[in-house]
This record gives C-alpha cells, structure tokens and sequence, in this order.
C-alpha cells in the first residue's frame, strides 16, 4: 500500500483527479469504480474543471458506483443517484447508458445485485476503483462483520454511519436503515484503488489500516491483500497517525 500525504486537500483532490485522467487518457474505454460520501466531491470539481478545458472527455468510459440506499427514489436529493448527477454526470460527457448505480427502488432488490455484479463482469471488470472510508473502517457500505467474499449485496447500515450521514440529509427526515453495496470481494477485485481520506476524524481508521491486521471486524482491511492500492490524505489527518 503505498501512503501519499498532501498538505491540504484540494492538492489531494487534483493529485486524484490527474491519475483519473490518465488512466482515462491512456484507455478511453475505462472502467471506473465511483464513490460518494463528502470525500470525493472535491475530486469530481477537478474533474469538471478538466473536462471543461478539454483535457479529458468520459464519452467512452464506463461507472459503477459502489452503493445506494435502499428505499431512495434517484431523484431524492438524498439518493445517491442524485447526487451523481449533481456532482458529476450533469456536468461530463459520459453517456447515460454507461453509468451504473445500484437501484435501491428496485421491485427484487436480491436479483438487482445480482444483476449490477453481472453489469461489472460483461464490462470486464473495473479497472480503477475511487473509495473513501468510513470512521469504522466500511468501504463501500460494506460495516464491520461483512464476509470478505461478498458481491453486490443488502447490507445494514451500522449505528456510527447513520450518525456520522444523518446530518447530510437534505430533504428524508430519516437515514434509510439498508443499503445496496458493492460486496468486498467485488471492491477487491478492481485492478487498482484509490482510497481518500481527509481529516482527524479519519485517522483512527487509517492507523488501523495501516498497521492493524486483516479482518472482517475492519473491512477496509482487506485491501492490505491489494497488489495496487494507493492511500491519499492530507495533512491534517496524517498529524495524527502514530508511527508504529
Ligand atoms: O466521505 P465520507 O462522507 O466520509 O464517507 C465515507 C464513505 O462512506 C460512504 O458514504 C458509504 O458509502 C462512502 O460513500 C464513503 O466513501
């Protein structure tokens, strides 16, 4: 796992943004892991900002985002579909048939993971995955406990993510209590990651993944397993890790 450090975040931000592009600009046809959550918005602004200036276009690239919650309508301003849209897809050439979010209105919700894992091998499988990290260590809305050889699944949401995106609701009084999530081993098998992670709140999770060992109690353990996983942070969590 090799640990980049920046100072603040929008350097981080554009460090992630440049290696997106290039892997876009070495295969226009990539397949690209997408994530939600405040870490990533900063990434998708450079992105736009790049895609305005013409030095990248999505137009042949192909998206899977790792989850939604179940019950959210993609036009809920709280549904992840929605803010895709908002924060990306709005703003770039990728055409709507090439992005793929789980559907967490879905009538069988069992047969569209199914399906969103059949989605990903048809498309060969994703070549760059972009994911953060939850203070407990989920990746993807995989919380801990999750078997490590997971595909796409319904997954319950533990007690610190409702708290820690409860606050984020726009428009739903409550957090939906399930979620449709990529499985670990659907994560684990992209040929590279990119995890993000900004702040002190995070550094707890990132000393873990560091220097803790692989287990289920930790998902995000599972990429210590990766061959091509780079981890970015900035400054202000990297103050508080621990040497070990
Ligand atoms: O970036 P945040 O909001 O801290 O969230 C951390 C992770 O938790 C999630 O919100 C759960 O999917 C991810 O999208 C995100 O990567």
């Amino acid at each position: 796992m090799d640990l980049i450090v920046f100072n603040t975040k929008n350097e981080a931000n554009v460090y992630v943004a440049g290696l997106i592009v290039q892997e876009i600009n070495k295969n226009a046809f990539l397949t690209l892991g997408l994530a939600t959550g405040e870490t990533p918005k900063g990434i998708y602004n450079d992105l736009i900002k790049r895609y305005r200036e013409n030095k990248v276009s999505f137009k042949n690239i192909t998206t899977f985002n790792l989850d939604e919650y179940i019950g959210l309508h993609p036009e809920s301003p709280d549904s992840y579909h929605f803010y895709m849209q908002e924060k990306l897809f709005n703003h770039i050439d990728c055409p709507k048939e090439n992005i793929h979010i789980p559907n967490g209105c879905a009538e069988d919700l069992n047969n569209e993971c199914e399906n969103y894992e059949k989605l990903i091998e048809e498309s060969g499988g994703i070549e760059l995955q972009l994911l953060g990290i939850g203070i407990n260590g989920h990746i993807g809305f995989n919380e801990p406990g999750t078997a490590f050889d997971t595909h796409t699944h319904i997954t319950k949401l533990a007690p610190s993510t409702i708290e820690a995106n409860t606050p984020l609701l726009v428009e739903e009084k409550k957090l939906p209590s399930h979620a449709l999530s990529m499985g670990l081993k659907t994560i684990r098998q992209a040929k590279k990651i990119i995890l993000v992670a900004f702040g002190k709140q995070k550094a707890d999770a990132i000393q873990r993944l560091l220097n803790g060992e692989v287990s289920e109690g930790f998902p995000a353990s599972i990429l210590k397993r990766h061959s091509d996983i780079k981890i970015v942070i900035d400054s202000e969590l990297n103050n508080e890790l621990k040497v070990e």
